[in-house]
């Protein structure tokens, strides 16, 4: 696929337009910035996790978005149920499988969620796709100690076995479906001294696929605008307290221009 700059610009403004409601059930460090960078963006977050009301909100939702991040019972049982409501209602699911390869039961739980209910988009580091395809991948907690692209042949599997879109997050970003990648080259090494960036990176896509069906599309976008975001702010202040608020900013006014002059497609 070649990545269009005026396709990205589109679906933001679809975004900004149709402000998609967004549900998150995603973990306790993230819950503040992923909501913010979702309003940002255009859309609108609810962060809802409680097993007796996940099955409702998910049918008003226009996208679902779960990250394992601070995983205990009660947040599985709101998953499992979330998760199988998006697939009866055919929404879109993002899945975010933070720290996968550091414990037996991240494995354990993701690898059952996502079995019974494959998702739209499938987007980690490098160790955490690699160790959810099942290889013995080691891990940093919830960071890589790999770069992007040691976890190709692992998304490419993970790809095929569940039809989704693959998107693995790094210097360059790898976005695989079935036999088709598209790669960015946008973005600064200072987001991987705030944390959550990669969680932010998979709240954008649920903004991304709950305009654009081509869910392939859509995360490639979302990682362009990502990384577009992270270079602009990490270049008004290369520190990472500042980078977090000007990223905020950044994704709220972000043109067509920016996408069109810095967009870093490598392959
Ligand atoms: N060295 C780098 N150069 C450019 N961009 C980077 C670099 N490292 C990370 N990024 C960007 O930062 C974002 C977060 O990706 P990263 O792979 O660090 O996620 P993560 O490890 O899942 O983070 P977290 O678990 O803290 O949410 C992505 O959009 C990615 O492109
Ligand atoms: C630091 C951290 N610990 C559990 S989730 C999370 C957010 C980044 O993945
Ligand atoms: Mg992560």
């Amino acid at each position: 696929m070649q990545l269009n700059p005026h396709q990205i610009w589109r679906d933001i403004q679809a975004i900004r337009s149709a402000q998609p409601l967004i549900h998150n059930i995603t973990n306790f460090v993230v819950m503040n910035t992923t909501a913010n960078a979702l309003l940002a963006i255009g859309a609108s977050p609810a962060m809802v996790h409680a097993t007796e009301e996940v099955e409702e909100f998910v049918s008003i939702s226009q996208a679902l978005v779960v990250n394992i991040g601070t995983l205990d019972t009660n947040f599985v049982g709101g998953m499992e149920l979330a998760m199988k409501q998006a697939h009866k209602l055919n929404k879109p699911i993002v899945f975010d499988p933070v720290g996968v390869g550091a414990t037996s039961y991240r494995n354990k739980i993701s690898t059952q969620l996502i079995q019974a209910t494959p998702p739209s988009v499938i987007r980690g580091n490098a160790s955490e796709i690699m160790a959810l395809a099942g290889l013995d991948a080691q891990t940093k907690g919830v960071d890589s100690i790999y770069g992007s692209e040691s976890a190709l042949n692992a998304a490419y599997f993970l790809s095929k076995k569940y039809n989704s879109t693959v998107v693995i997050s790094g210097a360059t970003d790898f976005i695989i479906h079935q036999d088709n990648m598209v790669s960015t080259a946008n973005g600064h090494p200072l987001m991987s001294k705030v944390t959550g960036m990669g969680c932010t990176a998979t709240a954008l896509i649920g903004a991304f696929v709950a305009v654009n069906p081509n869910y392939f599309e859509a995360a490639a976008h979302a990682m362009a605008v990502m990384g577009i975001s992270g270079e602009i702010a990490a270049e008004k202040n290369p520190y990472p307290g500042s980078l977090q608020v000007n990223f905020l900013d950044t994704l709220h006014k972000l043109t067509g221009d920016d996408i069109l002059y810095r967009l870093q497609v490598t392959s």
